[in-house]
């Protein structure tokens, strides 16, 4: 059975260089990033969506309800959107506390966050009775993130909303989003050009060049394709669930797919999680037998060779299926040649460093190797 998507746009509008040109759906509850350089369009994409202007020529449904098209514009404000800017465009003569009551007063539907549990989620407590020009750029856009939140919306439109943080700042923003994603229900729009921000949160992702889409779909999949604009530097992006944390070792067990499991040093992390995990092909090798307790890698994944690029500089990036999860290693093409591998072939992945995406990774010593 088809699932109805929460929104479906067909979009042209003509913009100074070029038209912007978009067909695209959005699933309910996933945060869809939009991703391109600056200019391709990205932000004309939002305005469309949140009924800015009267824009004809232009089809948007929600829910199957039609929020845009010949007959029909449903202005902004009965869109039921939330939005999170670059600034946080805050109210400055009310306090944080204010600024939240004002947003829950307007709130679209009853059933939301209570103030105090935006408060408690968004560590928000200390600065309730301080105005926003007293706050750090990160508290503000945390209280912009929770006055967001507190109108209740229907769908969250955020544009580039951590790109005016300093690394520190980014970095809290980006943990509290993964924690009010896994809590809340809500569909997000995330408009980023940075890689690691999409790996990190984006279920799909539309990516715009010059105002059309080239290439959309899940994260976990573009981000593991080769030609996509959205591959890291020669990474494997995986998701996985955590199945068991040994505190002796503080080793942590993360479930990859069907009886693959990985083990990573960790703090305490908890069980049923789902992290995103970033594996360089220059930490994976190759070997034709399972480990022993020789090694000090205590990785091994079971690997059936895709297929083998060697290039002139005596590397061959080899790319891997482990049980339908791809998976990149860097080998020197002398080792190609002297373990004889080609397509097809069943090897062991050895894996020696992962980095955790995801906000248990604060707490992890990164690419730690096992
Ligand atoms: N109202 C408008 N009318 C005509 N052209 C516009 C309008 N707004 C933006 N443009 C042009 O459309 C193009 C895309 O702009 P847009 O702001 O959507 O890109 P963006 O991907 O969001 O960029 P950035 O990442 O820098 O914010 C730019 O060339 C811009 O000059």
């Amino acid at each position: 059975m088809e699932v109805t998507p929460l929104l479906s746009a067909d979009i042209t509008l003509p913009l100074a260089n070029f038209a912007l040109a978009a067909e695209f759906t959005l699933r309910d509850n996933s945060i869809t990033a939009l991703f391109g350089h600056s200019g391709s369009g990205k932000t004309s994409l939002l305005k469309v969506l949140a009924g800015f202007d009267k824009t004809p020529g232009n089809n948007v449904r929600f829910k199957g309800q039609p929020w845009q098209d010949q007959q029909h514009f449903v202005p902004c404000h009965r869109r039921h959107i939330g939005y999170v800017f670059q600034q946080p465009q805050l109210l400055p003569h009310l306090t944080v506390l204010d600024n939240l009551r004002y947003a829950y007063r307007r709130r679209f539907h009853d059933d939301g966050p209570s103030i105090e549990e935006l408060c408690r989620w968004l560590a928000l407590d200390d600065l309730l009775s301080q105005y926003p020009g007293s706050l750090s750029g990160g508290q503000q856009q945390r209280v912009a993130i929770a006055r967001t939140l507190a109108s209740n919306p229907a769908l969250i439109l955020m544009d580039e909303p951590v790109s005016a943080l300093d690394a520190d700042s980014r970095e809290e923003i980006l943990n509290y989003l993964e924690q009010l994603h896994r809590r809340l229900s809500i569909a997000i729009v995330y408009v980023s050009h940075n890689i690691e921000e999409i790996h990190r949160l984006a279920d799909d992702v539309i990516i715009l060049q010059q105002g059309k889409i080239v290439q959309q779909g899940p994260v976990l999949e573009l981000a593991n394709l080769l030609d996509s604009p959205l591959h890291g530097r020669q990474h494997t992006l995986l998701e996985a669930e955590v199945c068991h944390y040994d505190s002796q070792w503080q080793l942590t067990t993360v479930n990859i797919g069907d009886n693959q499991t990985l083990q990573l040093s960790s703090h305490p992390t908890t069980i049923g999680h789902r992290l995103r995990l970033r594996i360089p092909a220059s930490n994976v090798s190759i070997t034709l037998a399972g480990g022993d307790n020789s090694s000090s890698i205590i990785n091994y994944l079971d690997a059936r060779i895709i297929s083998i690029d060697e290039d002139d500089r005596g590397s061959a990036l080899v790319r891997l299926d482990v049980q339908g999860q791809p998976l990149l290693a860097k080998l020197t093409r002398k080792s190609v040649h002297q373990l004889q591998l080609t397509p097809q072939q069943q090897v062991v992945a050895q894996i020696k460093g992962v980095a955790m995406l995801s906000d248990q990774a604060r707490n992890i010593s990164d690419a730690s190797t096992l």
